[in-house]
């Protein structure tokens, strides 16, 4: 199987309702997306940058200048492992590195007639979605939003904080929910050691958990904070590899760990911090970065590993986006099911990419 080059391709994806986190509100997604063309099949790829650095360092112009300057040209080859090992000498970059590495995966898959899911070590047809709640303008606002994701099946709720918005949202979601709700709260760092007092008030609400509460860099406080309250800490930004989950493991800073493909690097080295993470009696989450059908073809696929214990951010299409590139997601029964065909299962809508595309550009190899 040839190389032939990638279409890097940009779309906006307008948002159903603005998207409000402890870094900033979106309204709309810059989604750059990879198809990969080699002599026997096609494959695609997502990159889970957003338009700016607030969530990490990296962001879609960016991926887009890194991906056609330095990666595709270090490729020497359609394998996806050795294509990994080959933009490795690149520093940084995991989210643009991860889109690559998709694209060639799905290709291979597609080829070989092999789905994402069994590639990958799926035990489950289907995975239980949680889903992900902004930091809204209200309380009475913020309930009628949970009400209607319980109605819809959804059986875990995560709730955005931030200073001035986290003990009141989460007491009114358990006052009018009840006890039984899986409810968990995501800071994306928002936090120092010195709110640990404040913190642990979130102890009497029996959270799944309390996410990347800290700095991404601060294993050590979070280590801390560990021992000051209750809560299991699951960490989300401090996680890039399975070296750095092994760490955090190791210091008692996490718990739990949220997965993020594009965060680390890839699916494979994605299921390294699972492999790790099970090693070490840590459960995991697969998290999400709002993506398309694409990408989340492949996080439901990898959210049906064995050590996904816990529900992730795979939430329906329609949690996000009015219409998606894809065939969409949909709930049933509280679950998302893993696309069963070669490759990713799913391919876009090439009407509905065209109508979406800002910007296209082919990058022979
Ligand atoms: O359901 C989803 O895909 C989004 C889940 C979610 O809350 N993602 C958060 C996060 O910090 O994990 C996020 C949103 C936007 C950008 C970056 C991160």
């Amino acid at each position: 199987m040839k190389l032939e080059g990638f279409e890097l391709r940009r779309i906006r994806m307008p948002l159903r309702t603005p998207f409000r986190t402890s870094f900033g509100t979106e309204h709309e997604r810059d989604v750059l997306l990879l198809r990969v063309v080699t002599s026997e099949s096609e494959g695609w790829g997502e990159c889970v940058a957003m338009s700016s650095p607030l969530y990490s360092a990296e962001y879609v112009s960016g991926a887009v200048s890194v991906i056609k300057r330095f990666l595709i040209p270090s490729l020497s080859t359609v394998d996806a492992s050795r294509a990994v090992r080959d933009m490795a000498r690149f520093k940084g970059h995991p989210m643009a590195k991860a889109a690559v590495e998709m694209a060639l995966l799905d290709a291979q898959l597609r080829a070989s007639g092999m789905s994402f899911g069994t590639f990958l070590g799926a035990v489950r047809e289907s995975v239980p979605a949680g889903v992900s709640v902004g930091i809204a303008p209200s309380i009475p606002s913020l309930l009628s939003t949970v009400e209607d994701y319980l109605a819809q099946g959804y059986v875990r709720i995560k709730l955005k904080i931030e200073p001035g918005w986290d003990v009141s949202p989460v007491r009114a979601v358990r006052e009018r929910f009840g006890d039984d709700v899986q409810l968990q709260v995501d800071a994306n760092a928002a936090y120092t050691l010195a709110d640990a007092r404040h913190l642990a008030r979130l102890d009497d609400f029996d959270l799944l958990l309390i996410e990347q509460p800290l700095a991404e860099d601060d294993l050590r406080d979070h280590a801390a904070l560990a021992r000051l309250i209750r809560t299991p800490l699951c960490l989300d930004e401090s996680i890039t590899s399975a070296k750095a989950a092994a760490f955090a493991i190791s210091l008692g800073a996490c718990q739990v760990v949220n997965i993020k493909p594009g965060r680390v690097g890839g699916y494979l080295e994605a299921r390294r911090v699972h492999d790790v993470c099970v090693a070490h009696g840590v459960p995991v989450w697969c998290g999400g970065m709002l993506e398309t059908g694409l990408g989340r073809a492949a996080n439901v696929a990898l959210a049906a590993l064995p050590g996904f214990v816990l529900p992730g951010d795979t939430s329906a299409s329609d949690r996000y986006y009015v219409e998606d590139i894809t065939e969409p997601f949909v709930l049933e029964g509280g679950r998302v099911r893993v696309p069963g065909g070669a490759g990713l299962g799913v391919v876009p809508d090439g009407d509905a990419l065209g109508e979406r595309s800002t910007w296209v550009e082919w990058v022979p190899v």
